[in-house]
């Protein structure tokens, strides 16, 4: 399969590096011209649980520079820049192209939906971790999984096609016809943690340490899946309020990508997690005080950049 990855910072190098050691013809699409430039010089660096190894024979370059049409395009940058990264890859998505989002946060099926066509576009979940600690060089540690689903077909050709090509590649990838259950949980989930680390400036392991930080996950999970709950998703507390306290236990050192965003002086997807939940409990007539508090600090956060 032809495969092109939009956004090839973290999880974009990750997957494209996973899916070419597998066999696949993986194209690195990114802005980032020292990594791109990093990548065809060396090849990809990529540590994993299993090893630190160097993969060569991926492509690497701008968007708009690709050449042809990719069978399979997956959308990693972060959600701010889907639209303006799927706008310079248009000449690169054909009439046969499948649209893949595996992105944090809510809203991501609609943006790519207003550049492709809905029945083309596949969704998802993905909760493995990814570091880029360099031009060229990523780090994932630990395991994760997977979930995906054609946005109209359901459980279409395509949407198997590409479950089985992740799974191939060891991404423990499958079809989940409960695929919106999967983004909620994942949105409450990066909802807790992202935001409250990234206010506060704590790693996943220091928030778990105050009674505190654990009082206030609880409850920015306990209304996002409330606000899941009114949109007709059947969401787990018990396993979302476990994957929170795994996290806390097992991932101490781990700064969440949106505090990695503020450090490094970036805008956060923060819009993409707690504004598009606190946009749709509004419509849903549901409080979420705590979703939207930390949506303002984090804007203020992002003002004073
Ligand atoms: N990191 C993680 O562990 C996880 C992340 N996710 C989600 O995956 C998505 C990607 O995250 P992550 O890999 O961490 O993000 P990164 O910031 O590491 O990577 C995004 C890449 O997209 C590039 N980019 C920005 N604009 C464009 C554009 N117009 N065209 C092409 N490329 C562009 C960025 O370049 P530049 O830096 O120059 O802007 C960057 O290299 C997010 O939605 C995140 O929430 C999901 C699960 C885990
Ligand atoms: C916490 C993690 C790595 C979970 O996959 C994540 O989604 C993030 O850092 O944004």
């Amino acid at each position: 399969m032809n495969i092109s990855i939009l956004g090839a910072g973290a999880m974009g190098s990750l997957f494209g590096g996973l899916l070419a050691e597998s066999g696949q013809k993986v194209r690195l699409l990114d802005i980032d011209e020292r990594h791109l430039e990093a990548i065809r010089r060396q090849g990809l660096r990529l540590e994993t649980d299993s090893s630190d190894r160097r993969i060569d024979g991926l492509a690497a370059c701008r968007p708009e520079q690709a050449p042809g049409h990719a069978d399979l395009l997956l959308v990693f940058t972060k959600t701010l820049h889907t639209e303006p990264a799927l706008r310079s890859a248009a000449g690169h998505i054909g009439a046969q192209t499948l649209v893949l989002t595996l992105q944090n946060g809510l809203g991501n099926a609609e943006a790519v939906s207003r550049h492709v066509a809905r029945e083309r576009v596949l969704i998802g979940m993905t909760n493995w971790p990814a570091d880029l600690l360099g031009p060229g060089h990523v780090r994932s540690h630990g395991e994760g999984v997977v979930r995906v689903l054609g946005l109209e077909g359901g459980a279409s050709r395509g949407a198997s096609q590409v479950a089985q090509v992740l799974d191939g590649a060891g991404l423990q990838c499958r079809v989940d016809r409960d695929v919106w259950t999967s983004i909620w949980e994942k949105v409450a989930f990066n909802a807790a943690l992202n935001s409250l680390c990234a206010a506060s400036g704590c790693t996943v392991g220091q928030l778990g340490a105050a009674p505190e930080g654990v009082a206030l996950a609880r409850h920015m999970v306990l209304e996002v899946l409330a606000v899941a709950r009114a949109a007709g998703v059947a969401v787990d507390e018990q396993r979302c309020l476990d994957s929170v306290a795994f996290a806390m236990a097992n991932h101490r050192d781990h700064k969440p990508s949106m505090l990695q965003d503020v450090l490094a002086g970036r805008a956060t997807e923060i819009g993409a997690i707690n504004g598009e939940v606190l946009a749709r409990a509004r419509q849903a007539g549901i409080a979420v005080p705590h979703t939207e508090t930390l949506l303002g600090l984090l804007r203020l956060i992002e003002a004073r950049m």
